[in-house]
């Protein structure tokens, strides 16, 4: 076979790129796949499987703090070697991606490693150590870029040796103070690790509250639980300058105050090149941040793009789901459509926020005849049992002329379980009615949603 008779090329193999040219390449495709990191891409090496860890760890923590007001006495000294060393040697084993290459080379599929770029209609250009590879595909360019870490234009950043999310999930020891700059999941979810960890912990948001994205009171929620766990949080501020001197970052803020601290983690969101990408060759705007796709995930004649470049919901389940539907229709089964209506979003905070559809902004802009609900964790029969650490909120946005749900956000802990008896009622859109006549287990947490649901069924 000469090297450029293949049937699909996957450039960039992350959570979704990896699942497509699997899939692919087991139906009996001659599949090429393409990244110049690692194959798994950001998710299980630098984002969501390490972060968890973390997140575990600094939950054990947290536990045993609790224990004076419930179970006695418990001394804890918190050490982040453990944490690293699982990082290390359970998820990422060293950084090294030999394990998924051979995953996808089982299914019959052949690893390149280098970067793929679109150089004319249905051709790829690989530029690998060794030299350019040119593919021209027979059926399918499938784009998987995924994105890199933002970093803002602000005065001495730049220069000075801040943190990404990569660099934070590769540390061996930690600082002892660090500013983080951004309050979206990435920012939130290492700031609460840090400090559990004993780290003195400052947040700066730009917009007026943290994860700003979701329900208003989810943000306050958890702020409240962040303030009483001694993190600083700045909102509604810019960093305009940061300085590094002595080992040591400060940070100028808009507001005129100046956190200081040994380390700075920049979390302010993710950006894509889609000039590097070589859209233009398709006629895709380059200049753009995100590509448009169909519900087939189609972005051009033959080319499929998925994942974080969608801009569908920059989440590992986003981009598995869409390879899913981008595969079957590569293949000819597709008669499945994407429908974004329950996709989930959980920060992996303690307590977790977990959301799906739309807040309530979203949907009185979009026009919905809107009736909320809100019901505390604190009040419910197993927050109140659960006494310390049961912080949190339920609120349901619906919909009063269909009589459906079109949005929930449960602040809890475990939150993003709670979600799931939501995923089912949003997606398969059950009349609240309906939802109101279930069974919830006494006393569970998701018992809760009962409380809410009283609000909205007479
Ligand atoms: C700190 C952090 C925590 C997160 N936690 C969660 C979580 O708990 N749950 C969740 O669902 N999501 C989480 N996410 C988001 C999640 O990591 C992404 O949504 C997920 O990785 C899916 O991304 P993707 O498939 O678009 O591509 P990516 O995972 O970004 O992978 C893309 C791959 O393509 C490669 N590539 C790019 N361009 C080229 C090119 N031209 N040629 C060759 N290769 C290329 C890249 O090097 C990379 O390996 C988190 C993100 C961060 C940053
Ligand atoms: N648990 C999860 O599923 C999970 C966890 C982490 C990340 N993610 C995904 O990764 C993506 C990236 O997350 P993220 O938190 O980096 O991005 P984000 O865009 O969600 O949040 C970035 C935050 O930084 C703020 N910001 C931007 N510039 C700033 C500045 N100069 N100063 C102060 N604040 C500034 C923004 O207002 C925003 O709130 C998200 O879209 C999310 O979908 C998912």
């Amino acid at each position: 076979m000469a090297e450029d008779e293949v049937d699909a090329v996957v450039v960039g193999m992350g959570p979704g790129g990896e699942d497509v040219a699997g899939r692919l390449a087991t139906a009996g495709l001659r599949v090429v796949g393409v990244d110049n990191r690692l194959v798994g891409g950001e998710c299980p090496y630098y984002a969501c499987i390490p972060t968890k860890m973390m997140v575990r760890g600094a939950g054990a923590l947290a536990e045993a703090g609790r224990v004076p007001l419930l179970a006695g006495t418990a001394s804890v000294q918190p050490d982040w070697t453990p944490v690293a060393d699982r990082i290390r040697d359970e998820a990422t084993t060293g950084w090294d991606d030999r394990a998924a290459v051979r995953r996808f080379e089982d299914t019959g599929g052949r690893f390149v490693r280098g970067t793929g770029r679109l150089t004319g209609p249905g051709e790829v250009t690989v530029t690998t150590a060794e030299g350019d590879r040119v593919f021209r595909p027979r059926r399918a360019i499938v784009l998987n870029p995924g994105t890199d870490p933002a970093v803002p234009p602000i005065d001495g950043l730049r220069e000075s040796p801040f943190w990404t999310n990569r660099e934070a999930v590769r540390a061996r020891s930690l600082p002892g103070s660090v500013v983080v700059l951004g309050a979206g999941p990435v920012g939130m979810e290492f700031a609460q690790v840090f400090a559990r960890f004993g780290v003195e912990t400052t947040v700066v948001e730009a917009a007026p509250r943290v994860l700003p994205g979701g329900e208003p009171e989810a943000s306050e929620s958890i702020t409240e639980v962040f303030t009483a766990e001694g993190i600083t949080v700045h909102t509604g501020t810019s960093a305009r300058r940061v300085g590094h001197h002595d080992g040591r970052f400060t940070v100028e803020l808009d507001s005129g105050e100046s956190p200081s601290a040994e380390q700075l983690l920049v979390a302010t969101g993710r950006r894509t090149d889609l000039a590097a990408l070589g859209v233009g060759s398709l006629g895709l705007d380059e200049a753009a941040n995100t590509i448009d796709v169909d519900e087939r995930m189609r972005a051009a004649d033959g080319v499929w793009a998925i994942g974080d470049v969608t801009g569908h919901g920059a989440y590992t389940h986003t981009s598995v789901y869409q390879a899913r539907i981008a595969a079957d229709d590569i293949l000819g089964d597709g008669a499945e459509t994407a429908d974004y209506r329950a996709m989930p979003a959980v920060a992996f905070t303690d307590p977790e926020v977990a959301s799906l559809g739309l807040t309530e902004d979203q949907a009185r802009r979009a026009g919905f005849p809107v009736r909320t609900a809100v019901t505390g964790i604190p009040s419910s029969a197993r927050g109140w049992i659960h006494k310390a650490g049961n912080e949190g909120l339920i609120k349901l946005v619906a919909d009063t002329e269909r009589d459906i749900l079109l949005g929930a956000t449960v602040v809890a802990p475990l939150g993003g379980e709670i979600l799931g008896a939501f995923t089912v009622a949003v997606h398969t859109q059950v009349h609240l009615a309906q939802l109101r006549r279930m069974i919830f287990a006494y006393p569970t947490f998701h018992r809760a949603i009962e409380a809410a649901l009283d609000q909205l069924v007479e």
